[in-house]
C-alpha cells in the first residue's frame, strides 16, 4: 500500500560496473520509495557491495543513471549525497573518540549549522538508543552499541535514503534484534536499503526484496506478495542462485 503512494527517493536505471574484463554489475534497475525497507540479497560476490558503493557515490558506474530524491548523483554529487546516509560493512568509527565527539565531528562534516549541532547530536542519540552513552569512548562500547553509533552517523543529517551494508554481522541475537527494530523504525520514517546474508532478517525487516546473482537482478517483489503466495524465501533464493553452499552456511 505504502509503495503505491509514497514518493520515489532513489531511482537506478541500467547500472553497470566493470573491473577490467570482469562485469560485476550488469544492467540493474531499482526503485526505492519513502517508508520502505528494501532488502538486497545475493550470494558472496553477487555484486551487492559494488552496487551500494555506486549508489552512495563512492564508486563511479561504468554506465547508468542514479537519482536520489530526483537529483542526478553523477551530475550533482554533493546535492544528491546530502539526501543519503551510508553505513558500510566496516563502520567508519574513531574508536578513541567519545560518542558525542564523534557525532559532533560527523555533523560538522555534513555542514550542519554550528547552532544546530547539539540538537542534531541529541536527537540522533535518542533515536538510536544512545542517549546515555554520549561520554563513553567508542572503543569501550559493545559491538551492538558501536553499530548504533554507525547508524547514528548515517542518519545525523536526516537523509531520505539510508544504505546499510550487513549491519547485523557479528552481533549477538539480542543485539541483532535491537538493531532490526531500529532499522524498521528508520524504514517507517525514511527509506532504507539493507544488504544482508540473513534471509530471516529480510523476512522480519523488509517490505521489498531484490535478489542479485552474478551482477544481475534475478528477483524483485514485495514481501507481502511472497507471503500471499506462501513462497519460501530460502527455497526461492536457492533456486535462483543455485548456491547451496551459501544457504547451508546461513
Ligand atoms: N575493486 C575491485 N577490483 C576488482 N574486482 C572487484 C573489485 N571490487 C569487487 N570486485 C569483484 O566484484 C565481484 C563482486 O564483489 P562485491 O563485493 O560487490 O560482492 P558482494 O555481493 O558484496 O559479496 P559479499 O557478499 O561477499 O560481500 C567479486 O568477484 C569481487 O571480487
Amino acid at each position: 500500500m505504502i509503495e503505491q503512494i509514497s514518493p520515489v527517493t532513489l531511482s537506478v536505471q541500467n547500472l553497470y560496473r566493470h573491473f577490467g574484463a570482469l562485469a560485476v554489475v550488469q544492467g540493474i534497475n531499482l526503485e526505492l520509495r519513502r517508508g520502505t525497507v528494501l532488502g538486497l540479497l545475493g550470494p558472496n560476490g553477487a555484486g551487492k557491495t559494488t552496487t551500494m558503493r555506486m549508489l552512495t557515490g563512492n564508486l563511479a558506474p561504468s554506465r547508468g543513471h542514479i537519482e536520489i530524491c530526483g537529483i542526478d548523483l553523477l551530475d550533482k554529487p554533493r546535492d544528491a549525497k546530502a539526501h543519503m546516509g551510508y553505513l558500510p560493512e566496516k563502520p567508519p568509527l574513531y574508536l578513541e573518540m567519545t560518542v558525542n565527539e564523534y557525532l559532533q565531528l560527523i555533523a560538522r562534516l555534513h555542514r550542519i549549522n554550528n547552532q544546530k549541532i547539539h540538537a542534531a547530536v541529541d536527537s540522533v542519540k535518542q533515536r538510536c538508543g544512545l542517549a546515555d552513552q554520549g561520554k563513553r569512548l567508542i572503543s569501550t562500547l559493545s559491538k551492538g552499541y558501536q553499530q548504533r553509533v554507525g547508524i547514528a552517523q548515517a542518519i545525523i543529517h536526516d537523509p531520505d535514503v539510508i544504505i546499510l551494508d550487513e549491519p547485523t554481522v557479528g552481533l549477538d541475537p539480542n543485539q541483532m534484534r535491537e538493531i532490526r527494530v531500529l532499522i524498521r523504525e528508520l524504514g517507517a520514517a525514511y527509506s532504507v536499503i539493507l544488504s544482508t546474508h540473513i534471509l530471516s532478517e529480510v523476512e522480519s525487516v523488509c517490505d521489498h526484496v531484490y535478489i542479485l546473482h552474478q551482477g544481475r537482478l534475478v528477483f524483485d517483489n514485495t514481501l507481502a506478495e511472497l507471503k500471499r503466495k506462501e513462497t519460501n524465501l530460502e527455497m526461492l533464493f536457492s533456486q535462483l542462485t543455485l548456491d547451496n553452499e551459501y544457504i547451508e552456511s546461513t
